[in-house]
């Protein structure tokens, strides 16, 4: 687990997770800066009690909870509620840290408490969102995608975390199927075989006879009927202001959406205290609350543990669900380097 930003619920969150007897039974690797986590639990108002190690035990840990210190954003320098390039760094840190240790294969999924994508911006230029960090730091270009999971519906998205301006362009059956085939398969191995998936229109009415808009017709339908004809359980373009109306009344277990609020209002309005983003594709569970670092109440100990306890269960579950994978060589420097290199790469 990654600890969030520091000007945000992510200490806060964290501490209270590990505080949480639901947790007890899971081994934990913690990484971030100690003072912060402790700030967290003053936050929180709980009580840890977690052995420090260094990176260089890592890989011969004690089973529980641990953390590895890496002192990068000392808790007295933080302000509460606002974004920081000192924060951001620090995320970035904390984050590159724990992909480096699911993909040698000692962490069997990662999790974090939020993270102000301003503020690793802040930190890096070049950081767009989380997808393109994990690609570099994991160096692969086959990108993840992310899912918003609740209990009764999952939630997939064909584009995510760009300007709404530029939706339609992105659009594309290649896209779309790609999304589908994802869904399919993430869901598959999540333990929900043959999900039956609902494709949301772009358009009002999905076009409504193309009396507004073309695309519903034009590239969504044959995405949809290439994605059925590969044996995927999917049917659309279905206006989206209806879609997750006939999800939640048992038609679909998943919902296909053009862009992140397409999905997200829905999703969030559902179950916002218990919302997941994962983000699949990797190898390895990645999760985190679908909720963000809520700066207008950090350090006020009202955030609720809801998301973030579902989030390090479903990665818990997930994991538990995978075959056990190779184990790769940890990098000496794993805690540290590399994020320079990861960003570097993404201002090409
Ligand atoms: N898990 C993650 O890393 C996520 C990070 N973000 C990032 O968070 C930042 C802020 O995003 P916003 O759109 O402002 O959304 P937000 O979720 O941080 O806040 C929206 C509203 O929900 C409330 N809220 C959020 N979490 C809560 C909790 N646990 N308990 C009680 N109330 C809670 C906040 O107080 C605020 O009023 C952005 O930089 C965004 O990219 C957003 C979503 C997920
Ligand atoms: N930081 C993770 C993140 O932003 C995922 O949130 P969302 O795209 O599901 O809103």
């Amino acid at each position: 687990m990654a600890i969030g930003d520091a000007g945000g619920v992510g200490p806060e969150l964290a501490a209270k997770l590990l505080a949480d007897p639901a947790l007890k039974d899971q081994d934990v690797v913690v990484v971030g800066d100690a003072s912060v986590l402790k700030m967290g639990a003053s936050h929180a108002g709980v009580t840890l009690d977690l052995p420090v190690v260094s990176a260089d035990q890592v890989g011969s840990l004690p089973s529980g909870h641990v953390l590895v210190d890496l002192g990068n954003i000392p808790a007295d320098t933080v302000t509460l509620g606002g974004s920081s390039p000192e924060t951001g760094a620090a995320s970035l840190q904390n984050f590159a840290a724990v992909l480096r240790l699911a993909k040698a294969g000692i962490a069997d999924a990662v999790m974090f408490t939020p993270f102000n994508k301003h503020s690793m911006r802040l930190a890096r230029p070049a950081y767009v969102d989380e997808i393109g960090f994990i690609d570099r730091v994991l160096d692969t270009d086959r990108s993840g995608r992310e899912f918003n999971v609740l209990e009764e519906v999952w939630n997939a998205r064909v584009t995510s975390h760009i300007p709404l301006s530029e939706v339609a362009s992105k659009m594309s059956v290649e896209r779309i199927l790609g999304s589908l085939r994802l869904t399919h398969e993430t869901m598959t191995g999540a333990g929900k075989p043959n999900p039956r998936i609902g494709v949301a229109a772009l358009n009002p009415h999905a076009g409504d006879g193309r009396n507004f808009g073309t695309e519903d017709d034009d590239i969504i339908a044959p995405a949809v009927a290439a994605g059925v004809a590969e044996g995927i359980d999917a049917k659309g373009p279905i206006p989206s202001d209806t879609v997750f109306v006939r999800a939640v009344r048992g038609e679909f277990d998943a919902v296909l959406t053009m862009y992140h609020d397409q999905g997200q209002i829905a999703m969030k309005l559902m179950g916002f205290d218990r919302g997941v983003t994962l983000i699949a594709g990797y190898g390895f569970p990645i999760v985190t609350p679908a909720h963000g670092t809520a700066f207008d109440i950090a350090g006020k100990g009202r955030a609720d543990l809801g998301a973030t306890l579902q989030a390090a269960l479903l990665g818990a579950r997930l994991a538990a669900l995978n075959p056990a994978r190779d184990r790769q060589p940890l990098p000496a420097d794993w805690a540290t380097a590399g994020v320079e290199g990861a960003q570097a790469a993404m201002a090409e």
